[in-house]
């Protein structure tokens, strides 16, 4: 359990500084609307219903990128999903922004601008660092509390995540307290019954750190896409190569088959691979191949195959708790989106604990029409559930704790 406080903690009437993650896809300059913004509304509404002064700070892209933008967008966003007006102030520590914070009346919500926009905000510096930059030392003076809700940028040790926490009494958000949770469930809970993980994706490094820290804990890991393939390549089939000009698999086998072929010998029986493969056939369609009918490097393989769906599914039906990590198929493309829908409505239909994480993977949930309360937790954390899943630690929570 944590040993942070919580919004339960939090005295009435606080000026409160609150630091969210509305990170988000852009597209040709549209700030795209997702689940973080759903999820941090329930803080914000929260804060501001019980009529505290609400200052939001989060921040977009990373400084030279395209979605390096402004958060007015955000703003506007944001205000739909709390069901309240959000005001915004295109400054983060200057003089329009203090003037901005202290007209703000009892359960006002004012957004300031992009954090990574002050020059304070970035380089990864020891927490004691940040709480002395001019950024955190202008505006702390100006609150009562601080609260973290960005579970998502948790692993980051910058001035806005880690600062203001060893200036104010700093306390957890909502979705900072369900994330964790959640997030570190499969470390810290006793399941009863069979514990499930479904790893997949296209970084292998993931999956073997996964299950090296995870080895004692999951019963059975059932792996699909890129990852995948690497494992079905060290177990001596003709997949997971690069073809044309596809450079996903090479440099992977190259940085780890060492550490995947020791893991085969290792935890072979608690590995579950592929026994078939989909691929795009000659008419454009999806078409398929049993693994062990493979004997040329000369395709591109897109998602585990009919076959294992039907072996992953009784897997899953059986288990007390699932953990989803990384997409089993090019999910995106719908011929290819079998092996990853298969395995998540297995999941929905079963009354056991899941988790689904990895900001790609879950984007499945919604593309394909299933619901977000089948499942147990749906993380809106990329980088930081897998930080939880693998065992590090993460800044932003630690010095939560330490408050
Ligand atoms: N066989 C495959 N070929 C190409 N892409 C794949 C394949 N299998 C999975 N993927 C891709 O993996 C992506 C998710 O991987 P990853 O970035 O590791 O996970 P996440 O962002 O969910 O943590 C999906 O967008 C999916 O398209
Ligand atoms: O979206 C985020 O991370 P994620 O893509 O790992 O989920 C966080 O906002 C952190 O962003 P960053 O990786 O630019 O520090």
């Amino acid at each position: 359990m944590s040993t942070f406080k919580t919004l339960d903690d939090l005295d009435p009437d606080q000026r409160v500084l609150v630091r969210l993650d509305l990170n988000s896809p852009v597209e040709d300059g549209e700030v795209q609307d997702n689940r973080r913004f759903e999820r941090h509304a329930e803080t914000v509404r929260e804060l501001a219903e019980a009529g505290h002064r609400v200052v939001l700070m989060a921040h977009q892209g990373r400084p030279g990128d395209d979605d390096f933008v402004s958060l007015d967008q955000h703003a506007d966003i944001l205000a739909e999903h709390v069901g309240r007006d959000v005001s915004f102030v295109a400054d983060t520590d200057g003089d329009d922004a203090i003037e901005a914070i202290e007209s703000l009346a009892s359960g006002e919500i004012l957004l300031l601008e992009n954090t990574r926009m002050c020059e304070d905000e970035l380089p990864e510096e020891h927490p004691d660092d940040k709480a002395k930059t001019e950024f955190v030392q202008t505006l702390a003076p100006l609150f009562d509390a601080y609260v973290n809700d960005a579970y998502s940028a948790a692993h980051r040790s910058h001035a806005s995540l880690v600062g203001f926490p060893l200036e104010l009494p700093a306390y957890a958000g909502r979705v900072m307290q369900t994330e964790y949770e959640a997030n570190s469930a499969i470390a810290t809970r006793e399941f009863d019954g069979q514990v499930t993980m479904v790893v997949g994706g296209t970084k292998a490094t993931d999956v073997i750190d996964v299950m090296n820290n995870l080895g004692e804990k999951v019963d059975r890991f059932l792996l699909g896409g890129i990852a995948g393939e690497l494992f079905l390549r060290a177990a001596g089939h003709d997949v997971g190569f690069d073809v044309d000009d596809a450079d996903l698999f090479d440099d992977q086998w190259e940085e780890n088959h060492e550490t995947i072929e020791s893991l085969i010998e290792e935890r072979g029986d608690q590995i579950s691979l592929a026994a078939d493969l989909a691929y795009e056939g000659p008419e454009g369609g999806r078409a398929e191949v049993s693994v062990e009918d493979i004997d040329e490097k000369d395709r591109s393989y897109l998602d585990i195959g009919s076959d294992t769906v039907a072996e992953y599914e009784p897997v899953i039906h059986d288990s007390e708790a699932v953990f989803v990590k990384g997409a089993l198929g090019l999910f995106e493309d719908e011929r290819f989106s079998n092996g990853t829908v298969g395995v998540l409505r297995a999941i929905a239909e079963t009354e056991c604990f899941s988790v689904v994480g990895g900001g790609d993977t879950s984007r499945a949930i919604e593309m394909y029409g299933l619901d977000e309360d089948d499942f147990g937790h749906v993380s809106i954390a990329g980088g930081a559930y897998i930080r939880a899943l693998t065992g590090a630690s993460l800044v932003g929570v630690e010095v939560l704790e330490r408050n």
